[in-house]
């Protein structure tokens, strides 16, 4: 009776003191051992635990090879583990979210959630490991950091399989909901830091403007709101019709339209990145292939004032006849004009369809201009500048958006006069947005409406008097028997 706490008590102390013993080596082997034997004494320990044990595990790093790009599977498992881990971790860290007004949780380092799926149990942890070699003693430790699953190997085609394409397909869902949209740009103002990889520098995208608060014709908006939503949902069509997911937009019109507007209100609609490309400071056509590489998915690269941007006008017809010398010459005004930058025509189409323009897809490409004439028609063809969309005056409908905009005002005894002016006179949306805006906080609704009507009567006595100046002149010519031209009787008036 005796013999059994005799044999508990030396059975205790047989695995304290194996144990005790297994932890004094191991002090000594970490103490003076050098890294290579403690390296090889870890990895058979690893491997001998690794044969015995009956779980799985699966590593996902955040960084894959060269370094460059965050690994796609770690940013879709972070998004996944972000909602599902603030349920249940303990240890989170919240990071400011989208349009920084939230804070998204996500599990701290070394913290372990526990998740299920089709009753299986699986563990996640995140971990770093710290690389022992810096390659300069000056450099941060490097931290490679990553993610570990770990499952019964019962489970394993399961979770290989059905659980692993659910977190990929969620996470990734989760990532597009939360992120913050930026706003791109190759401006030259900025110095890139040497170690940099990137040629873009970014801020947060915070644009308001929408399509609801756009002064837009309402069959118009509609088209290009459905066109755009259209393109955003149909994957699959273009993989199917052999095309690449991109589609390229026109907008042209007179200063003061909504061209800038609608874009940031594209961007608003589908949840896009903009890319704001400044083409004159792009130094040659091999740096404008690096910059669209480095674009990423869902988002809108822009190119404002496109015939103001390069001589993309007439460069490419006039090449062919011409001798070396006019070509040289030629191509050094181009660069003068265009602040050194050597893009070329042809470079920009390559740069539109190109094959470089199909990495990554889901890319909308947008040109500005005021003077859509003075385009090479081969850049904004059909099939490169697929929708071409003109944005004009304002009309009565326009107007009708931005009293409620500027004066949540939607009728008023005022509104019939303002209709009719705007018949008679041209007004941009500009210039009816800065006469309704109020002036000081003593300005009412109505005042503001009698603002936008005298700017009208006065456009329309100037509009008036042009035409009164214009009528004067083709008399005079007439009297005088001369035969002006359309031009001559144009700067007449103008004098
Ligand atoms: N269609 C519109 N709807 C609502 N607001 C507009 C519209 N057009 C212009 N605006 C107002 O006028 C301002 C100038 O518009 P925007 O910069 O979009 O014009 P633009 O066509 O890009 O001009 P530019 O050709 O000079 O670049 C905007 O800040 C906006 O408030
Ligand atoms: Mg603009």
């Amino acid at each position: 009776m005796e013999m059994v706490p005799s044999t508990m008590t030396e059975m205790w102390t047989t695995m304290g003191s194996t144990i005790a013993s297994f932890m004094f080596i191991w002090a000594i082997i970490r103490q003076y051992c050098p890294y290579e034997l403690r390296r090889y004494f870890e990895k058979y320990t690893h491997t001998i635990m690794t044969y015995f044990s009956p779980y799985i595990k699966i590593s996902i790093h955040e960084f894959t090879g060269d370094r460059l790009k965050r690994s796609e599977a770690y940013v879709a498992v972070e998004g996944y583990l972000s909602v599902n881990s603030s349920k249940t971790a303990k240890r989170l860290k919240a990071e400011m979210g989208k349009d920084s007004n939230n804070l998204v949780l996500s599990m701290d380092e070394y913290e372990k959630v526990t998740d299920e799926f089709r009753g299986a149990k699986v563990w996640w942890v995140a971990s770093k490991a710290v690389s022992a070699t810096r390659p300069m003693a000056y450099y941060p430790e490097q931290e490679k950091r990553f993610y570990r699953l770990t499952f019964h190997k019962r489970y394993r085609e399961m979770i290989t399989g059905a659980y692993l394409e659910h977190v990929v397909k969620e996470g990734k869902e989760i990532k597009v909901r939360n992120r913050q949209r930026k706003l791109y740009t190759n401006s030259p103002g900025y110095k890139w830091p040497s170690y940099k990889q990137t040629m873009w520098s970014h801020i947060v995208f915070e644009h308001p403007a929408t399509f609801g608060t756009m002064a837009l014709e309402p069959d118009k908006k509609k088209e290009i709101i459905e066109d755009l939503v259209t393109f955003s949902e149909s994957k699959e069509f273009y993989a199917r019709i052999g095309k690449a997911w991109k589609r390229g937009y026109l907008l042209y019109g007179p200063p003061g339209t909504g061209k800038s507007t609608m874009i940031a209100a594209m961007a608003n609609l589908l949840n896009y990145d903009v890319y704001d490309l400044e083409l004159t400071a792009v130094k040659d056509n091999t740096e404008l292939r690096k910059l669209l590489i480095e674009t990423t998915s869902k988002s809108i690269i822009v190119i404002e004032d496109i015939d103001c941007s390069l001589d993309l006008t007439g460069q490419r017809k006039k090449k062919g006849g011409k001798a070396m010398a006019d070509d040289e010459k030629e191509r050094k005004e181009v660069k003068e004009e265009s602040g050194n930058s050597k893009v070329t025509l042809s470079g920009l189409l390559n740069f539109i369809d190109g094959l470089w323009s199909a990495c990554g897809g889901e890319r909308l490409i947008v040109f500005t201009t005021n003077y859509v004439e003075k385009l090479d028609p081969a850049l904004i063809r059909r099939g490169r500048m697929d929708k071409h969309i003109e944005l004009s005056y304002c009309g009565f409908e326009g107007f009708k958006v931005l009293a409620k905009n500027y004066l949540n005002l939607e009728t008023h005894p005022l509104f019939d006069a303002i209709d009719g002016l705007m018949k008679e006179v041209k007004i941009t949306p500009a210039d009816v947005a800065e006469n309704l805006m109020p002036k000081s906080p003593l300005d009412d609704a109505e005042k503001c409406l009698w603002s936008l009507i005298q700017a009208l009567e006065e456009a329309k006595e100037e509009a008036e008097a042009e035409a009164a100046a214009a009528k004067k002149v083709v008399e005079q010519s007439q009297d005088g028997g001369g035969v002006c031209s359309e031009n001559c009787l144009a700067e007449k008036a103008s004098e």
